[in-house]
């Protein structure tokens, strides 16, 4: 059966603080493509890699990675709230052939996710219960993280568990490229910070609108030329794009973490989405991007990407 890719930078800053309208109506463009191209694939489940920003993982047990056989989403920054419309047996088969495959990833029958995963399903097909899905967490902002090679070992044991299903499968990543937004990190920050790294779930509504506006305040500081954080780097986001369009995906394996950090922040990590769902495609037989939308918009603190792929196969088959 055919398997396609949609991988995509997420924002929850889109619509709150918002770049000039050419480079809004440059990404609406850029969507309205990758919603075709996933409604001419017409899928029959969704496999979304996507990070979580401690709204649903946290530091009193903090897996690398999760594969959800069912999901809620907690509905920060205003996106849908609720229960993903999961794919019990497909998310069971999937989680078979990862751990047969060596690699330990953790399981939920409860998974928490946030605006990593329901931003992505919102923007490409409509709703987080529009298609069966299985949602699989990536951990891309809570340190330590694991060598970069792991998870494109994930991603190809799920591309072949996606095989043996006989299903169309749509593989989308969801965060990145480079960027910096003002996410604590647990060795640098205060008491009542680390507590809340360790164990805040279900914050008030006004913890949450707090933890927000502050987020949206930075990406106009940043847009302004004024934060402290990271600059983005268009050219490390190019050359990312250039290998994961190349197939040749084992490149990323030298990449260090710290590397990372060094020239794309630390949310560059999310990245870590994408390599997974081009590895979940990989593993299905050369593939092709058939396209790829990138511009930096720091209003957005993020480097901002849009590509869709599909296997050589599947073009055949359509
Ligand atoms: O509030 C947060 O925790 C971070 C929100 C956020 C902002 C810009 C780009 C992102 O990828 C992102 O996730
Ligand atoms: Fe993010």
């Amino acid at each position: 059966m055919p398997v396609a890719l949609c991988a995509m930078s997420h924002s929850p800053l889109m619509g709150r603080n918002d770049p000039d309208q050419e480079v809004i109506d440059a990404v609406d463009a850029a969507f309205d493509h990758a919603r075709r191209f996933i409604a001419d694939f017409a899928p029959d489940l969704i496999v979304i890699f996507a990070p979580d920003h401690y709204n649903g993982v946290f530091y009193d047990l903090l897996p690398p990675f999760c594969i959800g056989a069912a999901a809620q989403s907690v509905g920060d920054y205003g996106t849908e709230a609720g229960p993903l419309d999961v794919d019990r047996d497909a998310a069971h088969t999937i989680t078979r052939e990862v751990l047969d495959s060596g690699i330990d990833a953790a399981f939920s029958e409860r998974m928490h996710v946030d605006h990593g995963f329901a931003q992505a399903l919102q923007l490409l097909v409509g709703s987080i219960t529009a298609v069966p899905t299985v949602p699989i967490f990536i951990n891309s902002v809570a340190e330590p993280l694991g060598p970069i090679s792991r998870v494109r070992l994930l991603g190809e044991a799920v591309g072949r568990a996606a095989n043996k299903l006989g299903r169309r499968v749509l593989f989308v990543g969801s965060g990145g490229l480079s960027h910096d937004p003002p996410i604590p990190q647990f060795t640098t920050s205060p008491e009542q910070v680390r507590e809340r790294l360790i164990d805040g779930r279900n914050p008030s509504d006004a913890e949450r609108e707090v933890r927000e506006r502050r987020v949206i305040a930075a990406g106009r500081d940043f847009a302004a030329g004024t934060a402290t954080i990271q600059p983005l780097n268009p050219h490390w986001d190019q050359h990312l794009l250039e290998i994961l369009a190349s197939g040749e995906l084992e490149q990323i394996d030298t990449w260090t973490n710290d590397w990372f950090v060094e020239q794309a922040g630390h949310s560059s990590h999310e990245v870590r989405t994408w390599i997974a769902a081009y590895a979940a495609l990989h593993a299905n037989g050369p593939y092709q991007v058939t396209s790829s939308f990138y511009r930096e918009i720091p209003e957005w603190i993020a480097g901002f990407g849009i590509t869709t792929a599909l296997t050589r196969s599947s073009n055949h088959m359509k």
